[in-house]
């Protein structure tokens, strides 16, 4: 399966800046890679280089060993000789083909036999859930069943290389989770190599081997899902990633969250000034009474308790300290009220800090 160069790709549309800025970017042979990252970030610009639907202004751009992309050697491959199975989020069906005829699209043009086709058509309509619709037309089908109708037509053709734009986002939550699952399964049996658009973090961090954060057009964060999540580079992405969000304490002023933060800092770092915030995951910390959290190493937050929120299965908490909400998880129910002297706390090594240019540092014991 060929793997994807991208090397100082830029891409700009005639504005002011970059859509996408000095992209340096390999996705591996066998790669799951998600591309992630808010709206506007260049995501669908990437995927759309990578498939030849634009140019890149400047840089070199590889699928194998062979150069698709690079103006200053004059290479443009067209996207019909890259070889590329696509789903958009704009599907895109041919209106006047019926849905097996839609699927069958891309086994005609591969010149496989009748019978072939047949059974691939049977298989992956069968598969993706639309083996009943396969006499509709696309204006008679559901934006959920039209997406699914795109992918069935990208699979039939075993593509060694799939570049996904958003392709679940039509879909209602339990056949997102079905068609992710089935992705996987296709992604691991075939070790097609993906790349994956999404701006859904939780998608990203089930799907991929490898996701790739960026950010106003700049590559933040490349890595597995869980390096990404346990060591953000910096603030920006530490900040994306998580459900309820990471906690922030900003080194200013001298608010009791501060000077709990400034406490935790002392010894491990040799200039607090150059540190600009400390941050904790929500299921990184632990309520505990005041006495018994006095000899915690970690970071010890004093908290007033302000409200517990059934999330199904686990509890979120919302605790205050110097005028801020903070919000941890918790499999159990908190056996506290807002009347007891309580503590948050954070082991050490679940304590991130971020200097004051947002970027990651590494401190002492944490
Ligand atoms: N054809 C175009 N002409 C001009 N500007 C464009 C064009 N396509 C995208 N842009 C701009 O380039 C930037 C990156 O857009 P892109 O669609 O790649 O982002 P994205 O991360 O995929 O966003 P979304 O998740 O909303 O699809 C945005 O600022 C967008 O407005």
């Amino acid at each position: 399966m060929p793997s994807i160069g991208l090397e100082n790709i830029v891409k700009n549309y005639g504005t002011e800046t970059n859509a996408v800025d000095r992209l340096n970017l390999t996705v591996e042979d066998g790669d799951f890679m998600c591309l992630l990252g808010p709206s506007g970030c260049g995501k669908s610009t990437t995927v759309r280089m990578i498939a030849g639907l634009e140019s890149v202004t400047a840089g070199h751009l590889t699928i194998g060993d062979q150069a698709v992309d690079s103006p200053e050697r004059s290479v443009f491959v067209p996207p019909e000789k890259r070889d590329i199975g696509l789903v958009f989020q704009s599907y895109a069906l041919w209106p006047h083909l019926n849905v097996a005829q839609n699927v069958d699209y891309g086994l005609k043009l591969r010149s496989r036999s009748r019978e072939q086709r047949r059974r691939r058509i049977d298989e992956v309509t069968e598969k993706l859930g639309i083996g009943r619709y396969r006499d509709r037309y696309p204006s008679q089908l559901s934006g959920g069943q039209q997406q699914r109708v795109a992918l069935a037509r990208m699979l039939a053709v075993d593509p060694q290389l799939m570049l996904l734009d958003e392709p679940l986002s039509n879909l209602d939550s339990r056949l997102r989770l079905e068609m992710r699952a089935e992705l996987k399964r296709i992604h691991g049996e075939n070790q097609t190599t993906v790349v994956f658009v999404t701006h859904d973090q939780w998608e990203a961090m089930t799907l991929a081997t490898r996701v790739a954060v960026m950010y106003e057009g700049v590559l933040q964060q490349v890595g597995t899902p869980l390096d990404i999540y346990d060591r953000p580079i910096n603030r920006f992405v530490a900040g994306f990633l998580g459900v309820p969000p990471i906690n922030f304490i900003d080194l200013e002023g001298d608010a009791e969250p501060v000077r709990a933060a400034r406490d935790f800092l002392a010894g491990r770092v040799d200039d607090v000034g150059r540190i600009g915030s400390v941050a904790f995951r929500p299921e990184s910390a632990v309520l505990l009474p005041a006495a018994e959290a006095a000899s915690s190493p970690g970071l010890v937050l004093p908290v007033r308790f302000d409200a517990v929120m059934p999330t199904g299965g686990s509890w979120t908490v919302d605790v205050r300290s110097g005028g801020r909400h903070f919000y941890l998880t918790s499999l159990h129910r908190p056996p506290f009220t807002d009347a007891d002297d309580v503590r948050v706390v954070v082991p050490p090594e679940k304590v991130h800090v971020f200097d004051i240019h947002e970027n990651r540092t590494e401190v002492q014991g944490a």
